[in-house]
């Protein structure tokens, strides 16, 4: 008899509603792999910088309406490799619910033996994918649930995926020549301090941005310039450079194509600060065109690549 297997989407979450933003934040900056050091300092840092972010986080989810769309996204997506693969499919959120819990008294009732990971993280980071997967195998222990637990690599730079991502910097580019404009590849930012103790995340990202130039020149896609910037810095630190708001700062091209590159599904971060902050920056520039490509979300693309991928860890 085969094993019985099961899939978990590993995310950090989104506030479903403005209470839960605050249980977000505060769940994030007590997160050990968010805050590297000793208990004592990141309970005393982590209130300071919640302290400081929540009124303005909330206001931005507020302008969002009320809520990251990060949860529905995921579980549109969630239907759709459950009826590929024909497996139970759950999310695992890392600091709102749906909590890992919820997914884990399920198979455990159904008796599944194998879990299936798949980081909704296309590049590895402590301060993502191993913080889910700690989480995952806390849980399984508190509640004595021993699965073999199997992980499914980073995938940045994975033809099939890499095709998917440039399909959607093609829809953001209809009706325009891509030779006009700059296409802004931007990550999610981490604190140089992360990187220096050996995260792997800023390999990970040139690379994948290595491989997307060369698919899109494939493809004949061609821009004038090809820039990645990290965005979304938190606090003084010293944290991965250029900055993208810096960048869109001092123009060389006032016609972008920005394009979310470390996240699978939109989320606060690419509607609200994308979308709209440095909207807002590039128009009081006098920017004559920024666009925003959408992530991969519940493309069927996309799920069909979760399919594989599930299917070849087997
Ligand atoms: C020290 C702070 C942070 C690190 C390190 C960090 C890494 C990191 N985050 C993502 C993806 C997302 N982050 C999101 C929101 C968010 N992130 C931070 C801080 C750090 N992230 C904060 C304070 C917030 C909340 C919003 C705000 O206050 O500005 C989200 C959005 C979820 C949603 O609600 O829609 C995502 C997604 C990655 C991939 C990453 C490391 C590579
Ligand atoms: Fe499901
Ligand atoms: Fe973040």
């Amino acid at each position: 008899m085969r094993m019985k297997r099961a899939v978990l989407l590993l995310n950090m979450g989104g506030p479903n509603n403005i209470e839960e933003v605050e249980l977000f934040l505060r769940n994030m900056f007590a997160d050990k792999n968010i805050l590297p050091m000793n208990p004592w300092m990141r309970r005393m840092i982590g209130n300071m910088i919640v302290r400081k972010r929540l009124a303005e986080a909330q206001e931005n989810y507020r302008q969002l309406g009320g809520k990251s769309p990060l949860t529905e996204i995921t579980l549109s997506l969630e239907a759709k490799v459950e009826e590929g693969t024909g497996m139970p499919v759950r999310p695992a959120m890392r600091y709102v619910p749906p909590f890992a819990d919820e997914a884990l008294r399920e198979f455990q009732a159904e008796g599944v033996e194998e879990l299936i990971l798949f980081p909704m993280y296309p590049q590895y980071s402590t301060t993502t994918t191993k913080s889910s997967l700690e989480d995952v195998q806390e849980r399984c222990e508190a509640m004595g649930y021993e699965p073999k637990i199997r992980l499914i690599e980073p995938y940045y730079d994975d033809y099939d995926y890499v095709a998917i991502q440039a399909e959607m910097i093609r829809q953001a580019a209809k009706g325009i020549d891509t030779s006009e404009y700059d296409l802004i590849l931007s990550a999610h930012g981490l604190p140089m301090s992360i990187i220096k103790a050996g995260d792997p995340y800023e390999k990970q990202i040139e690379a994948n941005v290595s491989a997307l130039k060369i698919y899109l020149r494939e493809q004949g896609i061609i821009f004038k310039n090809i820039r990645l910037a990290y965005q979304s810095k938190v606090g003084n630190a010293a944290w991965l450079e250029p900055n993208l708001a810096d960048l869109l700062r001092k123009p060389d091209n006032l016609k972008v194509l920005i394009f979310p590159l470390a996240f699978t599904v939109d989320n606060s971060e690419t509607l609200f600060e994308l979308d709209r902050e440095h909207r807002e920056i590039a128009e009081k520039i006098g920017y004559e065109d920024y666009r925003v490509a959408r992530c991969p979300n519940d493309t069927d693309a996309f799920a069909r690549f979760i399919g594989e991928k599930i299917a070849a860890s087997a």
